[in-house]
């Protein structure tokens, strides 16, 4: 490894490769003390997207101080079909273990069967609930590409020929066939799901941050029941990507709401108990995700992620879980997503802290709030709910930094080891509850 470049700017002088063009390379870009190389091995920190690091993990052996954005097989959470087995099996083992308890409340996802290989039980389940709606998504694609509804065996007949696929056949490409949530809950006859950012710094000690803020996405159509409204993407699909290809889609207004906001209009309706309750289950799920993948991820130290939960609120306020994004799109569509997302990454530096700041023992940094470091951090009494996710407005996007303590490390300086693992709580403990939340002003979606 070459020493640290950055003759051109005064002080300690870190080296970042960055494989986007996005935002995130605009915060990098803009930060101080952070200089840009090309190069594929010697850098302090590399951005880089999924194919780049199974490409190049293998081959490139990591000092002590460089950092990586993703572990080497993320994939065991953020591939549909590999987070539900995981998510099975964990269940199965606390029952096993006799936490039945703990067991029951792994049930934040709909049936879920993976296609061609488990056709013959998805087809048993089936028949169990007839007339029942059914989501198709192909577990290699993201952005709402291939998704399909169907509640009729005889509508994925012809698609099955298309795919020419059978249960024999590994190569044909996988699907999930997954129970729709048809009861979602509607803000303005609206269907919406939920955007959530956690940053993770270690999986062993699983060590977990969860972002403030987020943001709810909505559909521009209104959302119905009706059999022949299944083939409407714009009614149920809330992606973006497909929102926006809508006649009526407005970029500037977007169909996008903050979390904060969201809690506030829900807070209003429902009180804040329920809403804090949901808000914390919304917590729990995350964590219970992460812990049943913690055996299965590659540990290593140099490595973190920032992950971009989707969750689906349904219309008794019982969140589910869609899926975990490796790469949660951090291009921005308006004002307001640039705010966030311009925030969201200058916080995860922080958190990260390659520029050595950090004391090691914060509970919070930014809008990051440490949830769990190899337990729950909120080791309150049960009684109540509490989560800080959606509390706060977003603050405005101004350097984070600069309410930060001076660098104490370089690269070259740096003795300490990054594990980004703070002052543990509670190894392993149950989930606490306790507390209370709100949010603070309400806009329309
Ligand atoms: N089980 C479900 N019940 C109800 N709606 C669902 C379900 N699964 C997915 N959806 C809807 O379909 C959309 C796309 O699903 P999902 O996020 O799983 O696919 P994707 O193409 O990988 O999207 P992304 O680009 O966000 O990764 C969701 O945003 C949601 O609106």
């Amino acid at each position: 490894m070459a020493a640290a470049k950055g003759a051109a700017v005064l002080g300690p002088t870190i080296v970042f490769r960055c494989s986007t063009r996005n935002t995130v390379y605009e915060v990098l870009k803009a930060r101080p003390g952070l200089v840009e190389t090309q190069d594929d091995v010697d850098w302090d920190l590399c951005w880089a997207d999924v194919g780049w690091v199974r490409d190049m993990y293998d081959q490139i052996q990591m000092d002590d101080d460089q950092r990586l954005n993703h572990f080497p097989n993320h994939y065991e959470l953020t591939r549909k079909d590999l987070m539900v087995k995981n998510l099975k099996r964990m269940r199965k083992q606390l029952e096993r273990n006799d936490c039945q308890a703990e067991a029951a409340s792994y049930c934040f996802w709909t049936g879920t069967f993976v296609l061609p290989s488990e056709y013959g039980m998805f087809v048993e389940e089936f028949k169990r609930s007839p007339g029942a709606v059914w989501i198709m998504k192909p577990i290699g694609r993201a952005q709402g590409r291939g998704i399909f509804l169907f509640n009729k065996l005889s509508q994925i007949s012809e698609w099955k020929k298309d795919h020419r696929w059978k249960a024999d056949q590994p190569q044909a490409e996988a699907y999930i066939a997954q129970r729709y949530v048809e009861n979602p809950y509607l803000i303005g006859g609206k269907k919406f799901d939920l955007r959530l950012y956690v940053l993770v710094t270690s999986f062993n000690p699983l060590t977990v941050w969860l972002y403030n803020g987020g943001f709810a996405r909505f559909s521009g159509t209104r959302y119905c029941t009706d059999r022949a409204a299944l083939a409407n993407p714009y009614v149920h699909l809330t992606n973006v990507a497909i929102q926006k290809k809508a006649e009526d889609y407005d970029k500037e207004v977007g169909c996008k709401w903050d979390l904060q906001s969201l809690k506030m209009f829900l807070t209003l309706k429902h009180g804040a108990r329920a809403v804090d309750e949901l808000f914390y289950d919304m917590q729990c799920l995350i964590t219970r995700s992460l812990l049943s993948v913690q055996k299965s991820i590659i540990h290593d130290k140099h490595c973190f992620e920032l992950y971009g939960y989707d969750v689906l609120v349904d219309a008794d306020l019982k969140p589910w879980l869609l899926e975990v994004n490796a790469s949660p799109s951090l291009s921005a569509e308006n004002a307001a997503d640039k705010k966030l997302k311009t925030q969201l990454i200058s916080d995860v530096l922080d958190v990260v802290d390659l520029e050595g700041r950090l004391e090691g023992d914060e509970q919070r940094v930014g809008s990051f709030r440490l949830i769990w470091a190899n337990g729950p951090t909120d080791t309150r009494a049960a009684g109540g709910y509490s989560t800080f996710l959606g509390t706060e407005k977003p603050r405005a996007a101004v350097d984070a930094t600069a309410a930060l303590p001076p660098p104490k490390t370089t690269r070259l300086q740096a003795t300490k080891t990054m594990t980004g693992s703070p002052a543990v709580a509670g190894g392993g403990a149950a989930m606490g509850k306790g507390g209370g939340a709100d949010g603070r002003s309400v806009c329309d979606p």
